[in-house]
């Protein structure tokens, strides 16, 4: 489905196993098309796996495609991502893989070859020239982080 607003951008894909679907979006509007795994894994509670995705693509220069968890297997299974948002850079011909963790605290989780495991944003991302300085201009904020603004629960 083409957006209205902005084209989509053309992105290269192999296929390394041909019985697994494309990454797909689901309905129009999802920013994540779903990844698939070519493979059953049983994870304990608290165990993590490298799960493949039968996928590799070519990123145009200037694009990232970043690895994200899915709400309903968090919610329902405790399924997380360790890295979350994987990071695949543009010139990764690799294959994409996912690192799932199971937080359940008892309960194992099964994933069955053809499962939709994650969802892949596609996103331009600028890059930086870093100048090195002595000082660097001063803000509101300051050095001022992590609860300086008050809100969270006292440790
Ligand atoms: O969830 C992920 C994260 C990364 N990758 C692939 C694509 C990415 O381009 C490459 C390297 O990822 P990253 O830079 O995050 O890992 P690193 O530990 O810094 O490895 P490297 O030294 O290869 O950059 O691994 C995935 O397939 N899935
Ligand atoms: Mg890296």
């Amino acid at each position: 489905m083409t957006d209205p607003v902005r084209p989509p951008v053309d992105i290269l894909i192999r296929r390394l196993d041909p019985e697994i679907p494309l990454p797909a979006y689901e309905h129009p509007g999802d920013a994540g098309a779903d990844l698939r795994t070519t493979v059953d894994a049983e994870l304990a509670p608290g165990e993590r796996a490298l799960l493949p995705t039968g996928i590799s693509i070519a990123l145009p220069d200037g694009y990232a495609a970043f690895v994200h968890p899915r709400s309903g297997l968090a919610v329902r299974c405790g399924v997380a991502l360790v890295n979350a948002p994987g990071t695949v850079d543009a010139g990764y011909r690799g294959e994409i893989k996912v690192i799932v963790v199971n937080l359940d605290p008892k309960e194992p989780v099964r994933f069955k070859r053809g499962d939709r495991i994650a969802q892949l944003v596609i996103q331009q991302v600028e890059k930086a020239r870093f100048h090195e300085v002595g000082e660097l201009p001063g803000s509101l904020r300051a050095e001022g982080g992590f609860g300086s603004t008050g809100g969270h629960a006292a440790v």
